[in-house]
């Protein structure tokens, strides 16, 4: 999917919500745990009851490679399920992987062939070689981790080098790497400061921000200075969302709480 389409399906929902599938089997409803899959079944439901009130479904590797093999085919069928009966959704694999050039082509295979993602989420530690193979793809993002929503962003992510904190060299260097216009970037919602500095510097890419509501980051916070004219923003949240009821009514209630932040979106973006 390319960022226009993305950018007319935010407008045409009124919504730049991202819904976070990190399913933990301690915490779903326990009537699930019957089902030969519980993690899709539990997926299939939220999916179906948020779908007109969001644009993009991430679900986390973690969640489902803690499960073995059949924690894979659960990410599996989701990502099917998604791209079968929801195709106008962007969707995206945080799985946040990088590693020599060899190998990072194998993850992106992973993610944009077998799977069928838009987009995977990078670190970008070992550098350009590492992000290139996934730049590669077209109608493919890489979502480069610039400046991440946990307290440990501050031991390296803002340290100086030179005479830059290290996310703006993120920034700035991966801007000259080779297919660049297939990058975005992921900028936690707990550091709605940085905003203004971060989009003096990428003031036209789409930028994935997580840790709206269980990790206590603002949705107006972040729109402030984040928004620009093509929105480019998706805001993610999680556990808010997909965890708001343990009951039979989990659906339901993840139903609420995606509304409430997309009425929140609707009237940011009016
Ligand atoms: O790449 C991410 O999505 C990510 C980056 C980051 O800086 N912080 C962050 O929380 N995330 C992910 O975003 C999701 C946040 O989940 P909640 O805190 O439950 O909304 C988790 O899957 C995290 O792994």
């Amino acid at each position: 999917m390319t960022t226009k389409e993305l950018e007319i399906q935010i407008r045409q929902k009124k919504s730049f919500l991202c819904i976070g599938l990190d399913v933990d089997l301690h915490k779903i409803p326990s009537h699930l745990l019957t089902f030969d899959d519980p993690i899709f079944e539990f997926n299939k439901s939220i999916i179906d009851a948020t779908h007109h009130l969001c644009v993009a479904y991430k679900p986390n590797t973690a969640f489902y490679e803690a499960y073995g093999i059949k924690g894979w085919q659960s990410l599996k069928k989701t990502i099917d399920y998604l791209n079968e009966f929801y195709p106008e959704f962007y969707t995206i694999a945080d799985a946040k992987r990088g590693d020599i050039g060899n190998t990072s082509s194998m993850y992106a295979k992973a993610f944009f062939e077998d799977l069928g993602f838009d987009s995977v989420t990078v670190a970008p530690y070992m550098g350009k070689d590492s992000v290139e193979p996934f730049l590669a793809f077209p109608d493919k993002h890489t979502i480069l981790l610039a400046l991440t929503s946990n307290e440990g962003a501050f031991d390296f992510q803002t340290k100086k080098i030179d005479k830059n904190e290290l996310y703006k060299q993120v920034l700035e260097t991966s801007k000259t790497w080779k297919n660049s216009e297939n990058l975005m970037y992921v900028v936690g919602a707990t550091k709605a400061d940085y905003f203004k500095e971060i989009r003096k510097i990428v003031p036209n890419s789409f930028l994935l921000v997580p840790g709206v509501g269980a990790q206590g980051g603002k949705l107006e916070d972040v729109c402030e200075f984040g928004l620009n004219s093509q929105i480019g923003l998706l805001i993610n949240s999680s556990r808010e969302i997909i965890y708001a009821s343990s009951g039979k009514d989990f659906a339901e209630k993840a139903q609420e709480q995606a509304i409430r932040l997309q009425l929140a979106m609707e009237k940011i973006l009016s």
